[in-house]
């Protein structure tokens, strides 16, 4: 089966542009102040402008007003909507547009009790866990805590990088990945080649499936 990934936490044009010459199937902009990678909104609808047809734009946001979310996607032309901190079903839900709930994954049982919570989402992401930040942190988690029933598509995040997505992929066998840090050269900051080597390494899973 084809694994979907998503490359995120852009910040500037060019990174958008080779990203999406790498192949992503999905791109990833952070309306999250305290990012690194965060964007304003301005700059959020500058970028989109660079994404073309067929590839789906994601907007991340942590414990957001839904002023600010409105606001975002009044300008920003969003396809999916990721939430990722301790957001609501129903918070999540009021938006009229697709959403994916993040989680950050530290014991068993918890993302069977996601999958019932946020049964609204068009996908369920699974994150490391981390006391102080809610993600982002380049670091990854005992994946044998995902189980293998799942009612939506499964997206992998967390620490993922050309060195291990080909594994991550052949044990979780996710619907999605999703990588930020492991493509950069510095926070905020992509490097194509790390983007291309990444994508090539899911296609490459893709290929002897
Ligand atoms: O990218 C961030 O700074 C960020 C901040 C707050 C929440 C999530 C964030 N990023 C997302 O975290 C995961 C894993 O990232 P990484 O590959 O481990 O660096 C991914 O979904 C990012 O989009």
């Amino acid at each position: 089966m084809t694994t979907r990934a998503k490359i995120c936490g852009l910040t500037r044009a060019e990174d958008v542009r080779d990203a999406v010459a790498s192949g992503a199937d999905a791109l990833g902009l952070v309306f999250y102040e305290p990012s690194p990678r965060a964007v304003s909104v301005e700059w959020g609808a500058e970028l989109a402008a660079e994404v073309p047809a067929f590839v789906t734009l994601v907007g991340l946001f942590v414990n957001p007003s839904d002023r600010f979310v409105r606001t975002v996607l009044d300008r920003v032309p969003l396809d999916v909507l990721q939430f990722h901190g301790d957001e609501s079903p129903e918070f999540c839900n009021q938006f009229g547009r697709r959403w994916i709930k993040a989680i950050r994954v530290r014991e068993f049982g918890q993302i069977e009790r996601a999958f019932t919570e946020y049964r609204k989402a068009c996908g369920l992401l699974v994150d490391a866990w981390d006391p102080d930040r809610y993600g982002g942190t380049g670091q990854s988690f005992n994946w044998q805590l995902i189980p293998e029933k799942r009612p939506m598509p499964l997206i992998l995040a967390g620490g993922l990088s050309s060195d291990n997505v080909f594994r991550a992929i052949e044990q979780v066998q996710p619907w999605a990945v999703d990588v930020s840090g492991g493509v950069e050269e510095q926070k905020g900051v992509k490097d194509r080649s790390k983007m291309f080597n990444f994508m090539k390494e899911v296609r490459r899973v893709c290929k002897t499936d």
